[in-house]
């Protein structure tokens, strides 16, 4: 790479990747504590879903052949969720059967109680009903021996509630990352802190800390550092020490007190750096030792726009998960995108849905130190590196926002 060349996107992305693998080490966690985890192994069904044919609704259980139209049917008895019935469905008879009761031996139907009459104790439905209609029969939401969930999911919800209707009480999951963040600027202070003229609050910790979180990861702050190599170095030890990754923001660019490349070179490698993204370009990727690097801009809209779409992926790799490619839908942008060839850009927008399809705006500044842009933002508008400018009116590429950003 010449000096000053930009790597395009996916040319970082995927050298990223190629180096990166996934952490080995898996414990067994209860599904109390498994959310957003990793799962290390595939997870099969040990037995059918459901166990038996049971009734869908609330009503009457017979064989479809014997019901006539306008016909009594003799009530045999009654079939709750946790109570069976217990003995086979009599000719000319029905039983009564609640939604999740075991269908009784010889019924094969089940009559909604909406849809019939009962008359002198006995039941009359005035049409013939479909075989099997109301009945949820054994088997047909899992087969036992089917695999039900694959390595490298990142738990959800649903899917901790299918591991627990299968009987699974714990996971194996991959252990959690530890990521160690900190804040350099001697321009910086602490939120809550008075703010002496021509200092700025650290905005990006509480940014990055919070993404993180999302991302499920064990976050291990240094805290905010100032413009001084000697402390900078420290805290790139403590990491290399404690550490899976580290990711900093501010000081990857060229000026007087960018010390960051400089200690990551010193203490280890610089893998890449400056990617052809807008914002976000002096990004920086490196190693030090066992301890992956990821330098982020200062600027705090580009800090945000790599930890998503140049980290994340990277992450979600080394803690042994899926990744997959970024959703991505078309929109009309309703004002013109000004952009010039060279970066691609993830332009911060606000999509919405309509009978004729999806729109798009862009709201405010798309300045790289503005966080209000982001803010209120939904979505990306991606727009790819030799674009130009998009006159209003055109079909864009958007990416809504995904978890970190929500
Ligand atoms: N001559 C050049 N100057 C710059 C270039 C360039 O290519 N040539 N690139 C610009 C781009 S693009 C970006 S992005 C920034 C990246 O700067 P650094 O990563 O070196 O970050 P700093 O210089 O330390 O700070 C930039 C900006 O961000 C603010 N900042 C930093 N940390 C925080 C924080 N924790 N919370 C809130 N805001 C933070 C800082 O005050 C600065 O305003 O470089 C351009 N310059
Ligand atoms: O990447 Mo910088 O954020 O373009 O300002
Ligand atoms: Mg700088």
């Amino acid at each position: 790479m010449t000096a000053g060349a930009l790597l395009p996107v996916a040319d970082a992305l995927a050298q990223m990747l190629a180096q990166v693998s996934a952490v080995s080490e898996t414990e067994q966690v209860p599904l109390a504590q498994a959310l957003d985890r990793v799962l290390a192994e595939p997870v099969l069904a040990s037995f059918d879903v459901p166990g038996y044919d049971n009734s869908a609704m609330d009503g009457y259980a017979v064989r479809a052949a014997e019901v006539k139209a306008g016909q009594a049917l003799t009530l045999q008895g009654s079939a709750l969720a946790g109570h069976a019935f217990t003995a086979a469905l009599a000719p000319q008879s029905c039983v009564r059967i609640m939604t999740g009761a075991v269908m009784p031996a010889g019924a094969d139907t089940v009559i909604m109680q909406e849809q019939v009459r009962l008359q002198d104790g006995k039941v009359i439905a005035d049409f013939v009903p479909k075989v099997g209609e109301n009945v949820r029969k054994a088997g047909e939401d899992l087969k036992n021996g089917q695999q039900v969930l694959s390595a490298g999911c990142r738990l959800t919800a649903p899917q901790l509630g299918l591991l627990a209707s299968l009987g699974i009480a714990d996971v194996a999951v991959r252990r959690k990352l530890k990521i160690a963040i900190f804040s350099t600027g001697d321009e910086l202070v602490l939120p809550g802190q008075p703010l002496p003229q021509g200092h700025i609050y650290d905005s990006n910790r509480v940014v990055l800390r919070a993404m993180l979180q999302r991302l499920g990861v064990e976050v291990l702050d240094l805290g905010l550092l100032p413009d001084q190599p000697e402390a900078i170095r420290q805290a790139f030890q403590r990491a290399m020490r404690e550490a899976d990754a580290l990711i900093t923001s501010a000081g990857v660019s060229v000026g007087d007190a960018d010390y960051t490349r400089q200690i990551l070179s010193e203490l280890g490698q610089v893998n890449f750096w400056k990617v052809a993204i807008k914002p976000g370009k002096p990004f920086a990727f490196g190693k030090l030792e066992n301890c992956w690097f990821f330098g982020l801009p200062g600027n705090p809209v580009a800090a945000v726009v790599t930890l998503d779409q140049l980290v994340q992926p990277v992450l979600l790799k080394l803690a042994g998960a899926t990744v997959s490619p970024a959703n991505q839908l078309t929109a009309v942008t309703t004002v013109t995108l000004k952009k010039q060839p060279g970066r691609a850009d993830y332009q911060r927008g606000y999509y919405w849905a309509t009978a004729e399809g999806l729109f798009v705006k862009t709201l405010g500044s798309q300045s790289s130190g503005m966080l209000s842009s982001i803010a209120n933002a939904n979505c990306y508008i991606v727009l790819p590196q030799q674009s130009g400018s998009i006159a209003s009116g055109e079909m864009v590429t958007i990416q809504p926002f995904g978890k970190l950003l929500q």
